[in-house]
Parts: structure tokens; C-alpha cells; sequence
């Protein structure tokens, strides 16, 4: 009888009925861990206080309703950028309305399918780099992957967007700085999720403003020398020159650097927390199910070229890209999202007064009892079955979806899948048995005490 394949870790539910005051303290120690089972049945569910209502929406017809259908009449809740604002400004994450609409107009063309072509040769000399920077951890001792994962992901955001590596003197002190300014604040969201009376105290904290400060004026250096170099005919053609130089075709006009440094610090937060997540759980799942590792270890084989592959390589990497799809519905890097209805609402039958917040959860669609066939369960097979497909196109949303969905999903895809395959063809991948990883969701899904992996050479 063969055994059947452990299930990937799963945090803990909460009781079904706590109070308030208790399901804030648990929401501010983990968010996955704060919520009922239920949710995980339910095609929504109604949250009330005496403040706020909130309604959590699962029943895919819905969650089309909120980011697809009319998706102008479910903004952004302005509480998000209560712990936001400070790093990133009016970013293209925080701003609603005709200001978001301007900027993505803006920021777009730098992402679409024709450039990722162009960022491939940074995203693959990232990749060299990382497997390099393992060299010296690959000795069969654990290694705490979160870390490495970050730091691959954030060399990659430096080489596409401004053309220097991590270990540039500044890319190494925004880095520094992130982290820093990520430990002074636990819970990102939580004003978004739990908007809680003026009365009540915020965790704002000094230290917060002061490493946002320090980060911006880093970020404002790079955006202020990459505009001379526009001026002067020398930039170099990555996404940061893209950006700068692309006219609104509606108004003509461009960023200016003080809104630049807002989309810079974006990219930076959204585009490399999240990459960085996946990569570490899409290695552990690995680790995890040495059956599949091997597959993506035999197809990364078509890597195995000296020089620079070309971009169509990563069409190749299918089985790969599949256990990368599979990571991002297990481990959602933004578990969950808030919006706010401007008109009064019936949601199944129910009345969903002006200003409550709408919970969409990657989280709990992923794993939705009612959709997904053995949603537990970690199988990248499952996306050339019925269910796969139906579920891909209904329940399946890990960049989010309708006009405000990621920007950056086709360029995560691709650096996901090629990193992964990179890290796997240089190195087997086995679990620290004492070390499990529970996941938490802060700023993204992350293992509470890190992800511990021990790392081998494979030639
Ligand atoms: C695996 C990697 C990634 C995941 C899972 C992810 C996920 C998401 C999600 C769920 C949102 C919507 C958030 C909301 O509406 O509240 C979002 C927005 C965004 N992401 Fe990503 N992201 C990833 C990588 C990236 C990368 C690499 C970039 C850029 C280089 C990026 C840039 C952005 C930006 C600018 C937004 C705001 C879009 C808007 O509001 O119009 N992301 N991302």
C-alpha cells in the first residue's frame, strides 16, 4: 500500500465565535489564523461590529461583480494607505479614480507581453546570480530559503527596472532599509481590514516614517540620476527609461519624479515581497514532493546551454510554470483584498450598507471546499483536468483580477517559473523535518520561523 502524499501545511482555524477584542488580537498576530473554518465552505460571510460591517466574498459570481463588472463603484478603501502612505506616496497601488486610471495608462505599456522579452536577459543573469549566492549553503545544512528567495527576487526588480544588480551600493541599501521598515510595522493592512473608530489608538510607529524617509530619498537619487541620463541620450532601455519616457496618450504628460519615486517604491514593495513568497513555497512544495522535483529538475534541463537562452526557453518550462501556478494557489503571496462599496448593495440576498468593506480572499477561494477537487492537496496536475480549468478561470486569482489586476502578473510568471527552474537544476531541494513551516499572512504569506530547506548540489 503506498502511503499518501503529506498535505502542505495549513494554519490553524479559529473558534466560530469570538469576541471582538479577541478576533482584533488574533487578527493582528496572523490573518489566515484569525478567521473560522467556514470560510472555507461559505460563498460569503458577513462580519458585524459596532463600527464597521464587513462581508467576505467567495461565491465567484460576486468577486466578478467587485473587480470585474463595476469595478469603479468598489474602490479602494482609503484606510489601506493608513500604514502605506508614508513609503509609497500616490502610488498606483493607493490612488482610485482618474488618478489611477492616468497612471496605469502610464504604466502599462513597460509591462506588456513584447517588453517581458526585453527584461528576460536580466531576470536570467538574476537567477545565475542566486544559484551562485547558494553555492556556499549547498552543504546538506538548513537554510532558511525566505531569505535567499528575497534577495533573488529583489535583484530582479533592480536589473529590470534600473539596470544595476543587488550588490550596487544603493540597491543594497534600499534592501537593507525594506526589511527594516517591514519590522517596525507587523500588520500592513490591518487599517484596511479592521477600520476601526478615530478614538482608537494606531500602531503608527517613528520609526516607520523614519525608514520610509531614508528608502524614498534612496529611491529619489536613483529616479533623479536615471532622468539626467534621459536628458543626456544615455539611459539604458529598462523599465525605469520605459516608464519615464512614456507620455500619457490621453493628456501627454509623464511622471514627474516625485510621482516616479511613488511607482518606484511600489514595484519594489509589491514586486518583490510577493515574488519572493512564491519562489520560497513553490521550493518547500518541492522539497515537499521529491516526485515533482524531479520532473522540473529533468526539465530544467533545457537551460542547460552556456549562453543566454532565448526568452521562447521559458515557453519550454511548462511542468515548471504548473508548479508555480500550483504554489500561488496554495500560498497566495496577498492572501487577502479590501474594498469599499459606494452604493448600497443586496449581496445573496442580503443588504450591504454604503462603506463596508468587501474582503476578497485568495486564500480562501484557493482552497475552496466547494470548487476546488481535493483543494488541500498539492497537485500541479490538476490544471489539465476539468476541474482545473473550470477553477483557473473562476477561482483562481492570485494577481487579483479586472482592471486592477497586477501589474506585474506576466513578468511574476515568467520570473517564477525561470528562478524556480534555475534553483532546481543546481540544487536538490530536501525538508528540515524538525523545522515544519506555518504559514502566516503579514504583509504577504510567509513561514512564521522562516522556511527552512537543506540545499545539495546536483552534478
Ligand atoms: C508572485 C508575484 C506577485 C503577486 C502574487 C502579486 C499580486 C498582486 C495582487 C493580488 C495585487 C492586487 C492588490 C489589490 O488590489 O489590493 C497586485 C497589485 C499590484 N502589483 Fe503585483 N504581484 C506580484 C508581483 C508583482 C510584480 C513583479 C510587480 C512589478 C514589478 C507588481 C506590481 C503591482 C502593482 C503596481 C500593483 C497595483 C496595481 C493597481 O492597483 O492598479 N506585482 N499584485
Amino acid at each position: 500500500m503506498t502511503t499518501p502524499a503529506p498535505l502542505p501545511p495549513k494554519p490553524p482555524a479559529r473558534a466560530d465565535k469570538v469576541s471582538l477584542w479577541r478576533y482584533l488580537r488574533l487578527f493582528r498576530q496572523d490573518i489566515l489564523s484569525a478567521q473560522p473554518q467556514r470560510l472555507y465552505r461559505a460563498w460569503m460571510a458577513e462580519f458585524r461590529t459596532p463600527f464597521f460591517r464587513s462581508y467576505m466574498c467567495n461565491q465567484p459570481d460576486l468577486v466578478d461583480l467587485v473587480l470585474k463588472q463595476r469595478p469603479d463603484d468598489f474602490p479602494k478603501s482609503d484606510r489601506i494607505s493608513e500604514g502605506l502612505r508614508p513609503l509609497l506616496g500616490n502610488s498606483v497601488f493607493l490612488t482610485n479614480g482618474e488618478t489611477w486610471k492616468r497612471q496605469r495608462r502610464i504604466i502599462d505599456p513597460a509591462f506588456e507581453g513584447g517588453r517581458l522579452r526585453d527584461t528576460f536577459p536580466a531576470m536570467w543573469a538574476a537567477g545565475q546570480a542566486a544559484v551562485a549566492r547558494l553555492n556556499t549553503a549547498a552543504d546538506g545544512k538548513p537554510v532558511e530559503i525566505e531569505a535567499h528567495s528575497s534577495h533573488a527576487a529583489a535583484d530582479v526588480i533592480f536589473r529590470t527596472l534600473f539596470s544595476i544588480p543587488i550588490e550596487h551600493a544603493v540597491a543594497a541599501e534600499v534592501f537593507d532599509q525594506f526589511r527594516e521598515h517591514q519590522r517596525t510595522q507587523p500588520v500592513l493592512n490591518l487599517g484596511a481590514f479592521v477600520p476601526l473608530p478615530k478614538w482608537v489608538p494606531r500602531f503608527h510607529r517613528k520609526k516607520t516614517r523614519e525608514t520610509a524617509a531614508v528608502i524614498r530619498a534612496l529611491i529619489t537619487q536613483l529616479t533623479q540620476d536615471r532622468m539626467v541620463a534621459i536628458r543626456a541620450g544615455e539611459a539604458p532601455d529598462d523599465l525605469a527609461t520605459k516608464i519615464m519616457t512614456t507620455l500619457d496618450p490621453e493628456t501627454g504628460a509623464r511622471f514627474d519624479t516625485e510621482e516616479m519615486v511613488d511607482q518606484v517604491a511600489i514595484f519594489f514593495l509589491a514586486g518583490h515581497e510577493t515574488s519572493a513568497s512564491a519562489l520560497a513555497w513553490a521550493l518547500y512544495l518541492l522539497a515537499l514532493h521529491p516526485d515533482w522535483q524531479e520532473k522540473v529538475a529533468a526539465e530544467a534541463h533545457v537551460l542547460a546551454s552556456p549562453v543566454l537562452p532565448e526568452f521562447s526557453v521559458v515557453s519550454k518550462l511548462r511542468l515548471t510554470r504548473d508548479v508555480f501556478r500550483e504554489a500561488l494557489r496554495l500560498y497566495p503571496p496577498v492572501p487577502m483584498m479590501v474594498r469599499e462599496n459606494r452604493c448600497p448593495e443586496t449581496f445573496r440576498k442580503r443588504d450591504v450598507p454604503v462603506g463596508s468593506q468587501i474582503v476578497l480572499s485568495p486564500w480562501h477561494l484557493h482552497r475552496h471546499e466547494r470548487l476546488w477537487d481535493d483543494p488541500d492537496s498539492f497537485d500541479p496536475a490538476r490544471f489539465a483536468t476539468e476541474n482545473g480549468k473550470d477553477c483557473l478561470r473562476h477561482a483562481y486569482m492570485p494577481f487579483s483580477a479586472g482592471q486592477r489586476v497586477c501589474t506585474g502578473a506576466g513578468f511574476a510568471m515568467v520570473e517564477g517559473t525561470l528562478l524556480l527552474a534555475q534553483l532546481v537544476r543546481a540544487y536538490r531541494f530536501d525538508l528540515v523535518d524538525e523545522r515544519p513551516p506555518v504559514p502566516v499572512a503579514h504583509l504577504t504569506v510567509r513561514g512564521k520561523d522562516g522556511i527552512w530547506l537543506r540545499l545539495t548540489p546536483r552534478d
